[in-house]
Parts: structure tokens; sequence; C-alpha cells
């Protein structure tokens, strides 16, 4: 294994070992607490434009499972520990480095995740790089910034997913850069699923005559996401609305809301939300840097709330029958507390469905 640095944009220099593909490459540094689930994590597409670091500090020890992938690896880099090189898994189907090799996305390992995690609670998120030689200005680190995010993952076509078992539900699915267990989650309910590209016009969402849209998660910064707001503000009440993360966030736009970047983010699978209105509280599963600022809506009311930063984790919108969280209901590695939402989004379509007798 040949030397890499990771190179804060601060100037801070960490130096440890190459792995997966050997280049260099500039993101923006975020860490990420889950103790497992490092494939979904990897092929999440909201990590778009992000070194990922993981704090457990070994990683790779069940290998690499296609089954599991969420779906393609947008990440720009890799931080770890302890990378594991001889994974143990009966699903084991190669390596952790063999798959950064494919995807071509650099790694680092060797380095001190908690140090570096310490600057990135103080400091906030940063641009780092890693890197074979320490570079002397880091005007491109600093100047590193995501966008056009959801443009660069959405899917360019449709396509149709059945239900599991009978078809009950037409639930047209937004993909600002969809992670594959919504649509399995949705399948497993009787629903069959279009998948339509983040880039649809509300008119052909409603074309499909839906009995629900379902918004998904997605990278980037939400309130760039201009032209996908308006459309949402355009089919928002003609039938039930869920959204996951990314959607919730746009789904707060559309209505008027605002949204704004927290320091660090929520990014694990161990994040607790509270209920507003009642006495549960949820270990949920996170990847997020943005979040909405609730008391910035009136047509819709707080649903859940971190427990940690009392951040806004859900809205409720009665008016339009939508509702939506920022945390991940469908969470592959877990935990499964929350997928109860996915009942609650066929329940609110079943009594659409009722209500307008039939919509077939
Ligand atoms: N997982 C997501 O959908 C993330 C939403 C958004 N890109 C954020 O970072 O806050």
């Amino acid at each position: 294994m040949e030397k890499a640095y990771l190179v804060l944009q601060d100037g801070q220099v960490f130096e440890g070992l190459s792995f997966g593909a050997s280049i260099e490459t500039v993101g923006e540094l975020v860490f990420t607490t889950g103790m497992c689930g490092y494939i979904e994590t990897l092929t999440d597409p909201s990590y778009y434009g992000q070194i990922v670091m993981q704090t457990y500090p070994l990683m790779g020890n069940y290998g690499i499972i296609e089954e599991d992938f969420e779906g393609a690896c947008c990440v720009k880099g890799y931080v770890v520990r302890e990378l594991c090189d001889t994974p143990s898994n009966f699903r084991c189907e190669y390596d952790l480095n063999t798959y950064l090799i494919q995807q071509n996305i650099p790694g680092i390992c060797g380095v001190d995740t908690r140090a570096l995690t310490r600057i990135i609670r103080e400091h906030g998120v940063m641009n780092a790089t890693i890197c074979k030689e320490i570079p002397a200005d880091l005007t491109v680190v600093k100047q590193y910034a995501i966008v056009g995010a959801v443009d660069a993952v959405t899917c360019t076509q449709s396509s149709i997913h059945g239900a599991v078992g009978e078809s009950k539900y037409r639930v047209a699915l937004l993909d600002y850069g969809a992670k594959a267990n919504i649509i399995r989650e949705l399948q497993l309910r009787g629903c069959d699923v279009t998948v339509l590209s983040g880039k649809a016009s509300a008119e052909e969402v409603l074309a499909l005559n839906p009995d629900g849209i379902m918004l998904s998660n997605g990278p980037g910064d939400p309130a760039e996401n201009v032209y996908q707001i308006a459309q949402i503000a355009k089919f928002m009440g003609k039938v039930p609305m869920f959204g996951i993360c990314l959607g919730h966030q746009l789904t707060a736009l559309a209505m008027g809301g605002k949204t704004y970047k927290l320091k660090y983010g929520h990014r694990g699978v161990n994040q607790p939300v509270k209920e507003v209105s009642g006495l549960r509280t949820f270990i949920t599963s996170q990847n997020h840097g943005y979040a909405v600022d609730d008391s910035s809506i009136t047509r819709g009311v707080s649903s859940y709330v971190n427990a940690n930063d009392l951040t806004c984790e859900g809205m409720d919108y009665p008016a339009d029958n939508a509702f939506t969280v920022q945390f991940h209901p469908e969470a592959c590695t877990g935990p499964k507390d929350t997928s109860f939402l996915f009942e609650r989004f066929v329940s609110n379509m079943e009594q659409y469905k009722t209500n307008m007798g039939g919509n077939q």
C-alpha cells in the first residue's frame, strides 16, 4: 500500500495509506457513525460529492454484497481507520478495496478518524483532499462546492416495478437519487411503482393517475432544486404524498418554508427521533447535512424532532394529505423502527381511493 494524505481545507494533514482507486480527489468531508451498513452507505446517491469517513474503526469485514446496493456509488472518497482485506461472510462476493477500484473511488486508511471526527464536530463540515502529495495551494479544495447534485444522479428513463403479490396502488416515485429500498418497501405493500426522473414535470407525474406520490432522498443543497420545488407545489394536495429526506426538504420549500445547513449533519444508524404529539422515541437511520426550519412553515405541523439537537425530523400537511420525514424509514441495514410510515402512506392511499370511488 502506498502512502496517501488526507488534507483538510484549513491545512491540517493526516497521513495514511492509499486503497481503492489510486487517484486524487477533492470533496466535502463528512462522517457517519454507523457500525455496519458500509455497503448501503457507499451506494447511497445522497453522498454525491462527499468524502465519507466512517467513525467505526473497522470497515470491510463482511465484504461487498451486490444485492445490498442502494444505487450508484457517488462518493468522492472514503476514509477508514482500518480496512479489512480478509472479509468473511456467507454472502460476501468480493472485498471493499476491489469495489472502490472498480468504481474509481480513492480511499485512505490508517488515519486517526477519532481526531478527524472531533475536528469536524467542532469546526463543522470541511472540504478535504485525498492525495499522494500535499498541495502547496489549497484554493481548489477551499472553493469546492457540490452543485447540480440531483441532476447528476437522477435516472434518465422511467421504469416500472410491480407489486409483490396483489397490485393495489399505483405510486409515482420521484427519483432525486432514490435508494432502492424505498421501491422495495412500496412493492412489498402492494404498490406498482413507476420511478420517474427528478426532472419530470408535475403534469407528467399527474398524467400517470397515481394513487400516491413518493418523493425520494437525494444529494446536495435542497434549495438549489428550484424546478423540482415548483413541481411539488403544483401536484401537492392532488393525491396522498410521502417524502423522505430530500423529499421532506423539497416539500418544505414548496410550502414556502426554509432549509439551512447543519454544522456537521446527522449520518448514522442510531439517531433518536421523538414524536411531537406522543411519547415514543424511535431510533432512526439518517444521512443529511441540511434541515427544515419548521417555524418557517404555516401550512404544516412538525411531527418529529431530533432528541439530540431538537431539529425538525418530520412534517405533516393535513390539508394536503401529505407527510414527510427527514430520517430513513426504509433503512436497509436498519433500524426498522419507523417502517410503519409506509403503512401510513398505504392507508392514506386506500382512503383516497375509497373516497374517489376507485381510481382505475
Ligand atoms: N439523504 C438525503 O436525502 C439528504 C438530503 C440533503 N442532500 C441533505 O444533505 O440534507
